[in-house]
């Protein structure tokens, strides 16, 4: 499937050309080379973004929802860094940022502290427990 296609901006950056272009928008990556011609904006816009991420700029003009539905035609692979979300039908398929990977790294800390809080529990009495015993075999030691 095109969607699964994972691709690195650098790779995008090769097609911007009229006779093959391709745009990113919101981290799908489009060929829209046959559309140059079709689209309302004009091809000019379409070529001035190729090869680039143009999420910002396709916004900024306030697609219509067809818009935003037609771009799905085009979609030839994700961009590196994004991953795909399928509906349970398999017909829409959205694109979404992957979280960042420190926060897994913060997780694991998390489960480190719980694992050891039990420890912990034990540790602590039995180091008060030990401490007071201590004091008194002194006490008593000096007595004599
Ligand atoms: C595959 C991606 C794209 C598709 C499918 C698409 C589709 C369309 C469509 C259907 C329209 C007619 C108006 C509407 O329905 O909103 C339109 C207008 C326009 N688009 Fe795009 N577009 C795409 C990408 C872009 C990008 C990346 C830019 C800017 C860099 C852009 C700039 C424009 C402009 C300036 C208009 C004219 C707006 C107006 O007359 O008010 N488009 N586009």
């Amino acid at each position: 499937m095109a969607n699964r296609n994972v691709l690195t901006l650098s790779q995008v950056s090769k097609h911007k050309s009229k006779i093959d272009c391709w745009v990113v928008i919101d981290g799908r990556v489009l060929n829209v080379t046959k559309f140059l011609e079709e689209h309302p904006g004009g091809d000019d816009v379409l070529l001035e973004v190729a090869g680039k991420d143009s999420s910002k700029e396709f916004y900024a003009v306030g697609h219509s929802k067809a818009a935003q539905n037609l771009l799905l035609k085009y979609q030839v692979g994700t961009l590196e860094g994004y991953v795909l979300q399928e509906t349970d039908d398999g017909k829409q398929a959205s694109v979404a940022k992957e979280t960042k990977k420190e926060m897994s790294a913060f997780v694991v800390k998390d489960d480190a502290i719980q694992k050891f809080a039990p420890l912990l529990e034990l540790f602590v009495p039995l180091a008060v427990a030990g401490s007071y015993f201590c004091y008194r075999y002194i006490t008593a030691v000096s007595q004599i």
